[in-house]
């Protein structure tokens, strides 16, 4: 009999939790072209996160591997996600942090492309803010970090670490790629993503009705 390092009870648990949300994430749309990935911390020393490559809308138990805190298979022969080094950057930042949800929707791309030079985005003015931990009121101003986009992800996830420093959203977006959002358990990460994909969207039409001519004009 093989003795796995990690609870194989747990890791159903775990799977089945991201299977229930990643279909409603890719029923959404925000998981284009196998696009996206997503983790849940197991246990101290390991996570399960999807294997690369896979339909992000079809996922069931097989498509989620377990992997060690340096992102090295365990008991495995599968791929893990090609951007686990960023999940794992978020596991080992902070010991509360439990499931990360990375998407790639059209409003997080085309707000990342128009934002990018300035780094950031600000939300302002919105109730939907106490959506993240510690906001209590509208009457507030947050940024959303805009980062580079890097193929290699040691360079891209020393991009990530100095806004981790600073303690802010719980996401940021990379630049012509996607978001990444994270929370304590699944349906915290869920609502953040949720939020930003919200805020997102409500800032991207606000842009296209500055722009459109008045009704008047
Ligand atoms: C086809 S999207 C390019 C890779 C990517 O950005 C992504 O989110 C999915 O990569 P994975 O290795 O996790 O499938
Ligand atoms: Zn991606």
């Amino acid at each position: 009999m093989i003795t796995l390092p990690f609870s194989a009870n747990a890791f159903h648990e775990v799977a089945q939790q991201l299977i229930a949300i990643t279909a409603e994430v890719a029923r959404r749309g925000w998981t284009p072209a196998t696009s996206s990935n997503f983790s849940m911390r197991l246990d101290h020393q390991h996570a399960v996160i999807t294997v690369s490559g896979r339909d992000k809308g079809q996922l069931t138990e097989k498509d989620f591997m377990v992997v060690d805190m340096n992102g090295q298979p365990v008991a495995s022969e599968h791929r893990p996600s090609a951007e686990t080094k960023l999940h794992n950057q978020l596991y080992q930042h902070d010991e509360r942090i439990g499931c990360v949800l990375h998407t790639h929707s059209h409003n997080q791309t085309v707000m990342s492309r128009l934002c990018a030079k300035r780094g950031h985005i600000a939300l302002e003015g919105y109730e939907l803010l106490k959506a993240f931990p510690g906001h209590h009121t509208h009457d507030a101003s947050v940024k959303l970090a805009v980062l580079g986009n890097r193929q290699d992800m040691d360079l891209l996830s020393c991009e990530v670490a100095p806004h981790l420093k600073k303690n802010g959203l719980p996401a940021y977006l990379i630049e012509g790629h996607g978001l990444y959002a994270w929370g304590q358990s699944a349906a915290d990460a869920m609502r953040h993503l949720e939020a930003c994909e919200f805020l997102l969207g409500v800032e991207l039409e606000m842009l296209r009705l500055q722009a459109a001519p008045s009704p008047r004009s």
